[in-house]
């Protein structure tokens, strides 16, 4: 470290290196009278700050040849985000593309940001479901600090988000609100009553009319009485169909607005506000669409961007399954209302979803928001495959052992049997199964029953064999999804 350390002071810092040390040199800046570094040692990733200030005072860390030597601790981020502002999340807003890079790892953000770097779309780097979070054992504060120290290592300055993802309890609202995340993506499926699109049409009508008056005769005024009026879109409303739109969706807007005017109008600060109604068995037609967007417009609710559930299925980490024509024709009618309305339309599962890529490029022109997360664990797992074959073996073999348990958290149509069985495979061909859908949602939804997974001692029974492996192989895996989620943003148009 001496080297470095005496490189730094000595201001030649063009090409900067030391024995068993890797240093981060896009991370390099001067803050005042430190400068300040990332590197990585034996012992880990570390900030290296040469020079006093307050900010070398500030961090948490050992002296060594005269520099601060700092781990990457919840306490030196908020130091970081105090002393370089980039390195703390934004809000966007609804006028520039964004997309979510959901990183359960922790070690993805840096080839996110090196993939979207320059390109006309922010990344959403801290993006995870308290879903994930309970499947991986990470803490949103675990989330937060991932992406910013590799915005720092990055010397990324175009600004990333943080987005509190599927929430649906006032208590994880709180929750990442309180640690400054910049998005929240409000979770509605529990109060949207499925269950109405089993009924028949009589069925329908008896229910509806135990409504009270007043409110059929909202809806009925505005949406059969009133034409709804949207360039672009194809809005039609029926009698029959307006009941079960009502029964399904009304509740769930009284919760939009009520979550909204409790946390979101009360803010000193932007957030960027998306309601998540995809995770339900219930498809979004436009005319739902619209009837939620026209309502909450009503009842003076600002949103950043709205994820309808499409028709065919977005399901997690392979293509778009359905029919591609009615996909674009609900798209155009999907994309024309979130224009209406001033948000952006948030496609979620958008992961590998390469068929219609191009559509919502084109429908949305430019301006989306597009959630991944899967897909990026993926890539990892096809690091494993390529570089350390016995431990893909063992996890693939444990994933088929636990699957079942595993689609308690995801909605999948997988055909285990269809998966290549690991004996025929030879260990220059399992990065393979990384090109297989149904390997692919093996793999995918098994990752925190994979990552939390124990030995009978209660050791690590894959993790810790996992991540040395990532690190050691950190530029493959940046490679990986430079190459993959490059892949996205260039059918995406971006
Ligand atoms: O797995 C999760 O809970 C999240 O990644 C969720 O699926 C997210 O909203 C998403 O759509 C990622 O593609």
């Amino acid at each position: 470290m001496k080297e470095l350390i005496d490189a730094i002071k000595s201001g030649n810092t063009s090409t900067l290196s030391a024995p068993g040390v890797k240093v981060y040199g896009s991370s390099l800046t001067q803050i005042g009278n430190t400068s300040l570094v990332m590197v990585r040692t034996e012992a880990g990733k570390r900030l290296v700050a040469v020079g006093e200030s307050d900010l070398y005072n500030q961090l948490n860390g050992e002296v060594v040849d005269g520099a601060k030597v700092a781990p990457l601790t919840h306490e030196n981020r908020l130091t970081l985000n105090q002393f370089l502002p980039y390195t703390a999340p934004q809000a966007f807003g609804t006028q520039v593309a964004t997309m979510g890079l959901g990183d359960r790892l922790g070690i993805a953000s840096p080839g996110h940001i090196q993939t979207i770097r320059g390109r006309d779309i922010r990344p959403v780097l801290a993006q995870q479901s308290i879903r994930e979070l309970a499947l991986t054992g990470r803490t949103y504060e675990d989330v937060l600090d991932a992406a910013a120290y590799a915005v720092f290592q990055e010397g990324y300055k175009d600004g990333y988000g943080a987005d509190g993802d599927h929430l649906k309890k006032e208590e994880d609202i709180e929750y990442a609100l309180r640690l400054g995340f910049t998005m929240l993506t409000l979770d509605c499926s529990e109060n949207i009553d499925n269950t109405i699109e089993t009924l028949s049409a009589d069925e329908v009508a008896v229910k509806y009319a135990a409504l009270p008056a007043g409110l059929r005769e909202h809806y009925e005024k505005r949406y059969l009485e009133t034409p709804a009026d949207v360039p672009g879109a194809a809005l039609n409303y029926t009698r029959e169909a307006l009941q079960k739109d009502v029964l399904i969706y009304d509740a769930a807007i009284n919760f939009m607005e009520a979550i909204y005017r409790k946390y979101i109008a009360t803010l000193d600060r932007a957030v960027d506000f998306e309601i998540s109604i995809d995770e339900t068995a219930t498809p979004t037609s436009p005319e739902a669409h619209y009837l939620v967007a026209n309502e909450l417009r009503d009842r003076g609710v600002t949103i950043f961007s709205m994820a309808p559930r499409f028709c065919g299925e977005f399901q997690k980490g392979i293509d778009y399954i359905g029919d591609i024509a009615q996909f674009e024709r609900e798209l155009a009618s999907h994309a024309a209302i979130a224009v209406h309305f001033e948000y952006k339309l948030s496609i979620h599962s958008g992961s590998d979803k390469f068929s219609v890529f191009p559509l919502i490029g084109q429908y949305t022109k430019g301006l989306f928001h597009i959630k991944t997360a899967g897909t990026n664990w993926l890539e990892a797992v096809r690091v494993v495959a390529k570089v350390n074959p016995s431990l893909y073996r063992r996890m693939h073999q444990f994933a088929l052992d636990h699957f079942t348990e595993a689609t308690a958290y995801y909605h999948v149509t997988t055909d285990i049997d269809a998966i290549v069985p690991l004996a025929e495979v030879a260990d220059a061909d399992l990065p393979n199964y990384m090109e297989e859908n149904n390997a692919r949602q093996l793999l995918h939804i098994t990752y925190g029953l994979l990552l939390q997974a124990k030995n009978a001692d209660g050791s690590k029974q894959f993790a810790e064999e996992f991540f040395r492996t990532m690190t050691e192989q950190e530029d493959v895996f940046a490679e990986g999804l430079r190459h993959h989620i490059g892949r996205h943003l260039e059918l995406l148009g971006k």
